[in-house]
């Protein structure tokens, strides 16, 4: 694992957005697999920004997200679909059809999980994964506990995860109780995966992630064994992580 400290949030935004703009130069034909909640807006805004400007095409890219919420509607404001399409599709050149984001409302769950999985194969997997962490130690919804060889699946989410994410919702009722979400094996499969995290709230999880066991209980922690994870993080999230 490589890690990069930075001070803040927006050093964390700018270090992610140069790094992935840097690597989608390489690539001709860019398979992204993308995170939503808080932390990466940041880097949403700058990568933005730098299409506007000409430094970074999405033209060729075509992208993969973790995670929807299930039972949400594509066009509900608290959906996956939704926080996409304004924070970041609809302001790039990225073709539309290239965007991926699982279906939570598919009146077939299971397929539209296995579907889901097909055509992250057929791409020949992700090329660069954008990772966040939840405190519970999650990556997309694995909560604690999911099998390290699970598969794009519906995933019963943790009552900390549905409290943790309330303050995007109405109230507690209106939080899901279920999400699909890309499986532990898809995540570890990337060729490349760059986690952010940036806060106090995250110091705990992050120092787990970096220094703990691997465990199915810290579902983040099977990332030390990824040939190239790069964390980037800021001196809060990392204040407890010792050797920094
Ligand atoms: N499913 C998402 C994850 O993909 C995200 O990484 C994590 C942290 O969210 P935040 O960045 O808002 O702290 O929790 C959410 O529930």
């Amino acid at each position: 694992m490589e890690i990069v400290k930075v001070k803040n949030y927006e050093e964390m935004s700018e270090k992610a957005s140069t790094l992935m703009i840097e690597k989608l130069n390489n690539l001709e034909k860019p398979v992204l697999g993308l995170a939503t909640g808080s932390t990466p807006e940041g880097l949403y805004e700058i990568l933005i920004d730098k299409n506007k400007r000409n430094e970074v095409t999405f033209e060729n890219v075509t992208s993969f997200n973790l995670d929807e919420y299930a039972g949400l509607k594509n066009t509900d404001p608290n959906s996956y679909h939704h926080y996409m399409n304004e924070k970041l599709f609809k302001h790039i050149d990225i073709p539309k059809g290239n965007t991926h984001v699982p279906n939570g409302s598919a009146s077939d769950l299971e397929k539209e999980c296995q579907d889901y999985e097909a055509l992250i194969r057929d791409k020949n997997h992700v090329d660069i994964q954008l990772l966040g962490i939840g405190g519970n130690g999650h990556i997309g919804f694995n909560e604690p506990g999911t099998p390290f060889t699970s598969r794009t699946q519906v995933i019963n989410l943790d009552e900390s995860t549905r409290q943790a994410n309330a303050r995007f919702f109405p109230s507690m009722e209106e939080v899901p109780t279920q999400a699909i979400t890309m499986g532990i094996e898809t995540i570890m499969e990337s060729k490349e995966i760059i986690l952010l995290a940036s806060g106090e709230n995250k110091a705990e999880a992050v120092e787990s992630l970096i220094n703990g066991e691997v465990t199915e209980d810290f579902p983040a922690s099977i990332l030390q064994k990824h040939a190239h994870v790069t964390i980037i993080a800021d001196e809060a999230a990392l204040s407890k992580v010792t050797s920094n």
